[in-house]
């Protein structure tokens, strides 16, 4: 929880359609004059963005499990203290692509490390800088991988590229999760037009801001 700012991240299955929903909402908050950025993990510093290649490279296929969960870990360490808590120490509003809840799903619970176990890695990584508000887009995991699919500007990275069942565990780690942060993790149904999705999480975000 943080004591200034805001810290919103989105999260969800691949394809559920974050990136494209949380560009126009960042559109929106700017146009309404407020203080907002928008990034992403792995990824959003220049060292981050690195970690992110070695992880998604499609030929690192003998990556080890721990190994990926620290290197996300790490990721996130280095784009935290570089640009959210900066951020939010500015009264920013933080809109993030994925954060901690995506290491407990797709590392703790579908590559079966365990969500405790990850949890205290990436408490160490973030400290205290946990979201306020999380935005889980559920879509079936089938649903979500046919639309990165029919996006042929898009390249599918080493995570795309896992089994279906690994895609149905992630999808379950996000349930038991949602369970868990009851308080912090909102749910909005991802399978609607763009339009729709994108008027549910302004609804939702707008009791927060
Ligand atoms: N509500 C929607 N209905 C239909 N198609 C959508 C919807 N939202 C996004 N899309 C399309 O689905 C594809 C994936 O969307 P997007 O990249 O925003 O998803 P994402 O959640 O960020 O995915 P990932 O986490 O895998 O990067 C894009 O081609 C996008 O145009
Ligand atoms: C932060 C984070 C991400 N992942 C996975 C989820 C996706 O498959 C990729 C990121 O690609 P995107 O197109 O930017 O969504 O990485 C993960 O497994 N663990 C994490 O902590």
């Amino acid at each position: 929880m943080t004591d200034k700012g805001l810290f919103i991240t989105f999260e969800g299955p691949e394809g559920a359609g974050k990136t494209t929903v949380i560009k126009e909402l960042y559109d929106r908050l700017k146009s309404d004059g407020r203080k907002v950025i928008l990034t992403r993990e792995p990824g959003g510093v220049p060292i981050a963005e690195k970690i992110r290649h070695i992880i998604l490279d499609n030929t690192h296929q003998e990556m080890d499990a721990k190994t990926e969960a620290l290197l996300y870990a790490a990721a996130r360490r280095q784009h935290l203290v570089e640009i959210v808590i900066p951020a939010l120490n500015e009264d920013t509003i933080v809109l993030c692509d994925r954060f901690i809840d995506s290491s407990l799903a797709y590392q703790g619970y579908a590559r079966g490390l365990g969500i405790e176990e990850v949890l205290s890695i990436n408490q160490f990584a973030i400290g205290d800088t946990m979201p306020d508000l999380t935005l889980f887009f559920d879509i079936k995991p089938e649903d979500g991988l046919a639309r990165i699919s029919n996006n042929s500007g898009r390249e599918q990275n080493r995570l795309d590229n896992e089994s279906i069942n690994f895609h149905k565990k992630v999808y379950e780690g996000y349930q038991l999760l949602i369970e868990r942060f009851p308080n912090r993790i909102h749910t909005t149904d991802a399978s609607q037009s763009k339009d729709i999705v994108k008027e549910n999480v302004w609804e939702i975000m707008s009791k927060f801001i």
